[in-house]
């Protein structure tokens, strides 16, 4: 079997992951390199190179760190930020801040402003309150920046509920009621500050059709029709957002980039074409495409509780406060056990977190060898929105991330310590005695 070595360990990126664990200590989230260039490498062949006039950002809510920044650079992506923090990481990584693209649907002053400073190429604008912020701030710091109105297309992904993000009934965008975007495009239109470079409109993630993405493209083409006539406003620029979707488990059936992205240049076209539209640049930006099969997590396993005729308990060293992904949405995932990958899956067990939280259970019915204390859980497709919703409950320390880089691995995060919770407390001098 592929990935098992000698000692029929998993191997991840070529590493054996049971020594991984010894090595960095579990929890680990462990990244690689090759397999983030890889996607990145098919984006380029399948789009970019195919393609004129189209460009492509990372999404970079689904993994940040300042290494990761350094890889997407060098891949030649741009990068999509959603608040001041992912700017901030972004710069410190010294990412070329004209080809970052800033999103959010209620950035505060100090994020815009920072974002103006910073002469960041793109910001998504995501309603009018915005506009009215980033008008006063682009003012006082003399400069013009180039912004996209996000707008909401009425388009419902199928994907759980909490990641849907195109139906009107959303808090994300300008809805398309005639009025409403006529009078903002014609404020921005006659604005010294702000230019209005065109559309983005983001579906939701984990998405699997195509004909969602088309079905977009066919409203916001007439969107830069009726402002064509209505305004003599040219859209320059279309950006269709992420959400392609990736295999989890066996339920996953995903596409290859191109299905998605030959639909979406499909249908600017044909739209183009209808409505006489020059072609706008296109833009994607993927993030749990681009990351999230990259990455698994190491656990150790700790107690079992065996409840007879109803289910096994196997309890890892840690759970929702680093994937917090199943609580939150039923997300499945497969894992192995590491340092068993020759042992018959004999048996079925449940995998619990630690926390104090009956809801923290990371995978129901898992078939895996006979387990024992001390073994080793891999779980896989964790490289998007796992180390990035990462939180601290129950004083639980993050893991450390580790990216392998051709076979040799890197520690580019450490693993919290209980003096890092502490890192931002103040006792009251009262209270002190
Ligand atoms: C505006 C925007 N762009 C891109 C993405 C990336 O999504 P995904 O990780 O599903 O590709 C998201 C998240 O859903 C988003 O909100
Ligand atoms: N956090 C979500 C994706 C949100 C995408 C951002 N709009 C997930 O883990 O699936």
């Amino acid at each position: 079997m592929e990935n098992v070595n000698y000692e029929n360990h998993f191997t991840f990126a070529g590493c054996d992951t049971v020594a991984l664990a010894e090595e960095f200590g579990t929890p680990l989230y462990v990244v690689s390199e090759e397999m983030i260039r890889e996607r990145c490498g098919e984006i380029r062949e399948n789009f970019l190179n195919k393609y004129k006039n189209v460009k492509a950002a990372y999404a970079s809510k689904a993994f940040l760190t300042m290494a990761m920044c350094k890889i997407i650079e060098s891949e030649g992506l741009g990068l999509d930020v959603v608040s001041g923090g992912e700017l901030y990481t972004a710069i410190k990584a010294g990412f070329p801040t004209e080809n970052i693209m800033f999103h959010g649907n209620n950035k505060s002053w100090e994020e815009l402003e920072l974002a103006v400073i910073n002469d960041v190429g793109r910001i998504i604008v995501d309603n009018i309150y915005e506009l009215d912020l980033l008008e006063e701030i682009t003012k006082q710091q003399n400069k013009k920046m180039k912004i996209l109105f996000r707008v909401t297309p009425g388009i419902k992904g199928e994907t759980h509920e909490y990641i849907v993000t195109g139906q009107k009934d959303s808090k994300f965008g300008i809805p398309l009621e005639p009025e409403k975007i006529n009078d903002v495009v014609a404020r921005v239109m006659d604005s010294e500050n702000i230019e209005l470079m065109g559309f983005h409109f983001h579906l939701g993630s984990q998405l699997f059709e195509n004909h969602i993405y088309k079905a977009g493209i066919e409203v916001i083409a007439k969107l830069m029709k009726d402002l064509k006539e209505g305004l003599g406003f040219i859209t320059k620029e279309l950006n269709a957002g992420g959400g392609f979707g990736i295999r989890y488990t066996s339920e996953d059936h995903p596409q290859p980039l191109h299905y998605f992205t030959d639909a979406i240049m499909e249908a600017v076209e044909i739209q183009c074409c209808k409505h006489n539209l020059d072609l706008p640049t296109i833009i994607i930006e993927p993030g749990r495409w681009i990351v999230g099969e990259a990455g698994v997590t190491l656990y150790t396993i700790g107690s079992i509780k065996e409840i007879p005729n109803i289910r096994t308990y196997a309890s890892i060293d840690g759970g929702l406060p680093d994937n917090p992904r199943p609580a939150l949405y039923k997300a499945k995932y497969d894992a192995l056990v590491a340092n068993k990958m020759n042992e018959e899956l004999s048996t079925t067990v449940t995998i619990a977190g630690k926390c104090c939280e009956s809801g923290d259970i990371l995978i129901w019915d898992l078939d895996t060898p006979p387990l024992e204390a001390g073994d080793i859980l891999a779980v896989l497709s964790t490289g998007a929105y796992n180390f990035s919703m990462a939180s601290n409950y129950n004083r639980l320390p993050r893991p450390a991330v580790v990216l392998i880089n051709k076979e040799h691995p890197e520690l580019i995060v450490e693993r919290e310590s209980y003096d890092h919770l502490l890192d931002r407390e103040i006792i009251p001098s009262y209270l002190k005695k």
